[in-house]
């Protein structure tokens, strides 16, 4: 099966002008996923993990090397990398997505709203999109009295659900995980586990961090293990 996501070499670095310093995340790094599969990344703190799947999301620039992405019906692929910034929107829109342990908080907009979203911009009419955005806030144990208030006054827990509800609601073709499972209860991690579990069958390619990866280890396939890099001065 053709990879959904090449990396090619790719390496990332932060320059701290302030201290003179070059901090490298990670070097020449490459692999690759299909779809339907399942990566964990691993390796002690502050080696780069997140900073790896915001480069794949393209949040950060990388230094150098190529993010190779397969796009659908045979339209060729595209390089993460260097893409046009209208063209990592529309693939985030439609696409790739990001499931991080922090709500993107939106004033005044009520939390089955929030996740009804992504359904309302992909044409779902709006009484099924809130049908769809309460059964997810329902399985992953969010109370009902809250579905109408806003999410920016929930528990760290509540907004990880909402988050994960919101992320989760439309299959995308690639999924970035960012500890997702590390305010939620053992209720929530369950359906989450079950969530990603229906979507790997359904050929959506998941990269992500774990808190817990026991959590996940039935879904995971390969492991990539970042490996700590010297700390450099700049030239
Ligand atoms: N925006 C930034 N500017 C400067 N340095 C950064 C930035 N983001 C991350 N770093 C540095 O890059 C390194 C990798 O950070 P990152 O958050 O990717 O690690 P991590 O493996 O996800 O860590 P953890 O397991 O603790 O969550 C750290 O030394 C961090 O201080």
């Amino acid at each position: 099966m053709e990879n959904l996501l090449t990396v090619d070499r790719l390496t990332k670095a932060f320059e701290i002008h302030h201290l003179g310093h070059i901090i490298p995340a990670f070097a020449t790094l490459s692999f690759s996923v299909a779809p339907g599969e399942f990566l964990l990344l691993s390796g002690p703190n502050g080696v780069g993990k997140s900073t790896l799947l915001r480069t794949l999301y393209r949040t950060y620039r990388p230094v150098s090397g190529h993010v190779w992405y397969t796009l659908p019906r045979g339209q060729g692929r595209i390089d993460l990398a260097r893409a046009a910034d209208i063209d990592i929107a529309l693939l985030r829109r439609r696409e790739i997505g990001f499931v991080t342990q922090f709500l993107t908080a939106r004033p005044r907009v009520s939390a089955e709203d929030v996740v009804a979203e992504p359904l309302l911009q992909a044409g779902t009419p709006l009484q099924e999109a809130r049908e769809e955005a309460r059964h997810w806030l329902e399985t992953f144990g969010v109370k009902r009295d809250l579905w109408a208030a806003y999410p920016m006054t929930f528990s760290g827990g509540e907004q990880q659900k909402v988050n994960l509800a919101r992320a989760l609601i439309r299959p995308q073709r690639l999924v970035l995980l960012d500890e997702p499972t590390a305010s939620l209860d053992a209720q929530a991690r369950g359906a989450l586990v079950a969530r990603l579990a229906d979507l790997k069958a359904g050929g959506v390619a998941m990269i992500g961090v774990f808190h817990h990866p026991g959590d996940v280890e039935t879904l995971v396939d390969r492991e990539i293990r970042l490996q700590p890099m010297e700390m450099a001065n700049v030239a």
